[in-house]
C-alpha cells in the first residue's frame, strides 16, 4: 500500500490527522482477496462530539467568507481530485471491488459535484418581494444551515460523499462525514485533498467507526447539528428520521430503490437491451438505480431474453484491474446470501435460470451474472432490492399492467422505461411513481440534474440547483421604513 500516498490511516478533525481517543483500530478488507488492506481509527461518541464541536466553530467564520472566495477552494479540491484521478480509482476499487474503469468514473464523478457547487456557490440569490404596506420593504434572505452530518454507504465511497460535502461546503456549512466501515479509505483520501487544498480546518471532517449506531446518536441528537444527510438503507434512514425528531432537524434521505425497467414492444430493441444491461450490472448490480425488475411486452419477451442474455454471458468476472472486467466481488458474504435467496425464491416459485445462478469459481464473494425469465410478482425479487447482479425478465401484456406491476412497491427511486411511442412515453413516464424516469436511457445519474426518490426512497434532491437549497434556510426580513 505504500506506494498510495493517499492512502490515510488516521482520521480528519479540525484540519488535523488524529487516531481514536482509546486508540482503537478496525481493519479494512480487500473484498476481492478478503485480505486485510490496513486499520484506520475505531471512534465512538465522544470524537463525533469533538467533530461536531469544531465544526460548529468553523462554520460561524466559513459563513463570512465571500462566494468567490469559496468558490476558488471548492475548484481547487477540484482540480487536486483529477489529478490524483488515478491513485483515488485504485484505492477505490481497493476497498470496495469495482472495476478500475468504474472507479475512475466514480472519481470523475464524484469531482464533477464540487466543479458544479463551486459554480453554484456564487449563485445564491434572495428576493425583494412586492410590499404589503407603503412602509414595509419585504426581503428573503438565504444563509446557510450550519452544522451537517453525513452518514454515507459503501457502494460509491466518494461520490456519495462529495455530493454531500460541496453542497454544504458551497452554501456556508460545515460538515461532520461517517463513512461506512467497509469503505472509509476514499473518505480519508478526499480529507487529505481538502486539506491540501486550503479548505480551512474544522469544516470537512471524517470520523471512522465500528459504531455507526453510537455515532449516528450524535449525529441525530447533538443540537449543534441542524441537518443530516444519509444514503443507504431504508431500514437505517427511518432511525435516523425518529432519532431526528427530538431536535428537529433538516433530513435529506437517499434510500432504498427496486428501480422496474419496461420495454415495450415498439422499443428499438437493442438500444433496449444495452441500456437495461448498463443500468443492471453498474457496480455488479450495487447501486440504489440499478434496474431491479425487467418487464418485457409478450410481443418481444422470448428475444428480448435472447438478447439480453447473449451479451450478459459475455461479461467477464474478475478483480478491479484484470482488463476487460465488467463485473468485481460484492461487498460482503450477507450481499452473497441475498442474491442466493432471491433466486431459490424465484427458482421454487416456477422461475427458470436463463443464465448464471450459481457463486463464481473465482470463489470469496464473486457471484455469476445471472438471468431469470417467467418470474411473478409474487417472487421476492419483486419486492425486495437484491444489490446484485440478478436480472428478473418478467412479462406484460397491456401498458395498464406495466405500469400497475411498476408501481406496485413502496419505493420509487429511478425507473425506466423503453419505446419509441411519444404519446405513450409521456402517459406512461407521467404515470410511474418515482423520483427519476430513465427514456430510453439506462444510465441517468450526473451533478446537472436533481438526484432523489419519492415513497420510501427517501426525501430531498442531491445535486442540481435544487441540491444547493437543501443546505440554505430562507430568511424573510419585514422592514419598515
Ligand atoms: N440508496 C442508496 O444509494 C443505497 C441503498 N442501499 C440499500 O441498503 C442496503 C444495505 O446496504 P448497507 O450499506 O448495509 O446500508 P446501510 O444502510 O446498512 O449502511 C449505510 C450507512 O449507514 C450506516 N449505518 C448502519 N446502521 C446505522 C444506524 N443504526 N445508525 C446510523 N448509521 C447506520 C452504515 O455504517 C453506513 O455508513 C442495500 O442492500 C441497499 O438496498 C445501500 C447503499 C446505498
Ligand atoms: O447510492 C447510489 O447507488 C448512487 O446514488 C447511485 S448513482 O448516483 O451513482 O447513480
Amino acid at each position: 500500500m505504500s506506494e498510495f500516498s493517499l492512502l490515510k490511516t488516521q482520521c480528519y478533525i479540525d484540519g488535523q490527522f488524529v487516531i481514536a481517543d482509546d486508540k482503537k483500530t478496525f481493519e479494512v478488507i480487500d473484498p476481492a482477496s478478503n485480505q486485510v488492506i490496513c486499520h484506520v481509527p475505531d471512534m465512538g461518541i465522544n470524537e463525533t462530539r469533538k467533530a461536531i464541536e469544531a465544526a460548529a466553530i468553523a462554520q460561524k467564520k466559513w459563513q463570512q467568507v465571500t462566494p468567490k472566495e469559496k468558490a476558488q477552494i471548492l475548484r481547487r479540491w477540484h482540480d487536486l481530485i483529477m489529478s490524483n484521478q488515478e491513485e483515488l480509482a485504485q484505492i477505490l476499487s481497493l476497498e470496495q471491488g469495482k472495476p478500475i474503469t468504474e472507479s475512475r468514473g466514480e472519481i470523475a464523478y464524484g469531482a464533477s459535484f464540487i466543479e458544479w457547487f463551486a459554480e453554484e456557490a456564487k449563485r445564491i440569490y434572495g428576493d425583494v418581494l412586492p410590499q404589503d404596506k407603503t412602509n414595509h420593504r419585504l426581503l428573503v434572505i438565504k444563509q446557510p444551515i450550519g452544522v451537517v452530518a453525513a452518514i454515507t454507504p459503501w457502494n460509491f465511497p466518494n461520490a456519495m460523499i462529495t455530493r454531500k460535502a460541496a453542497p454544504a461546503l458551497a452554501a456556508g456549512c460545515a460538515i461532520v462525514i461517517k463513512p461506512a466501515a467497509e469503505t472509509p479509505l476514499s473518505a480519508l483520501a478526499l480529507a487529505e485533498l481538502a486539506h491540501q487544498a486550503g479548505i480551512p480546518a474544522g469544516l470537512f471532517n471524517v470520523i471512522t467507526s465500528t459504531d455507526a449506531v453510537g455515532v449516528g446518536k450524535e449525529m441525530t441528537t447533538n443540537k449543534l447539528v441542524r441537518k443530516v444527510t444519509f444514503t443507504g438503507s431504508t431500514r437505517v434512514g427511518k432511525i435516523l428520521m425518529e432519532q431526528s425528531a427530538s431536535t428537529v432537524k433538516k433530513l435529506a434521505l437517499e434510500l432504498g430503490g427496486n428501480a422496474p425497467s419496461i420495454i415495450f414492444d415498439d422499443a428499438d430493441l437493442d438500444n433496449a437491451v444495452d441500456n437495461a444491461i448498463a443500468s443492471k450490472f453498474r457496480n455488479s448490480g450495487q447501486t440504489c438505480v440499478c434496474t431491479n425488475r425487467i418487464y418485457v411486452q409478450s410481443g418481444i419477451y422470448d428475444q428480448f431474453v435472447e438478447k439480453f442474455s447473449q451479451k450478459v454471458a459475455q461479461f467477464k468476472v474478475g478483480s478491479a484491474n484484470e482488463p476487460g472486467v465488467n463485473l468485481g466481488p460484492l461487498i460482503s458474504q450477507s450481499a452473497v446470501q441475498k442474491i442466493e435467496e432471491h433466486i431459490q425464491n424465484a427458482i421454487d416459485n416456477g422461475a427458470e435460470i436463463v443464465l448464471g445462478g450459481q457463486r463464481h469459481d473465482l470463489g470469496g464473494t464473486y457471484f455469476q451474472p445471472t438471468v431469470l425469465k417467467n418470474v411473478t410478482q409474487s417472487m421476492r425479487v419483486a419486492k425486495e432490492e437484491t444489490f446484485a447482479p440478478l436480472a428478473p425478465i418478467f412479462k406484460f401484456d397491456s401498458e395498464e399492467e406495466a405500469v400497475a406491476m411498476a408501481n406496485d412497491t413502496e419505493f420509487g427511486l429511478a425507473s425506466y422505461l423503453y419505446t419509441q411511442d411519444i404519446s405513450r412515453l409521456w402517459r406512461v413516464a407521467e404515470q410511474l411513481e418515482y423520483g427519476i424516469v430513465g427514456i430510453n436511457e439506462g444510465l441517468i445519474s450526473n451533478e446537472i440534474a436533481p438526484f432523489g426518490g419519492i415513497k420510501e426512497s427517501g426525501l430531498g434532491r442531491e445535486g442540481s440547483k435544487y441540491g444547493l437549497e437543501e443546505f440554505l434556510e430562507m430568511k424573510y426580513l419585514c422592514w419598515k421604513v
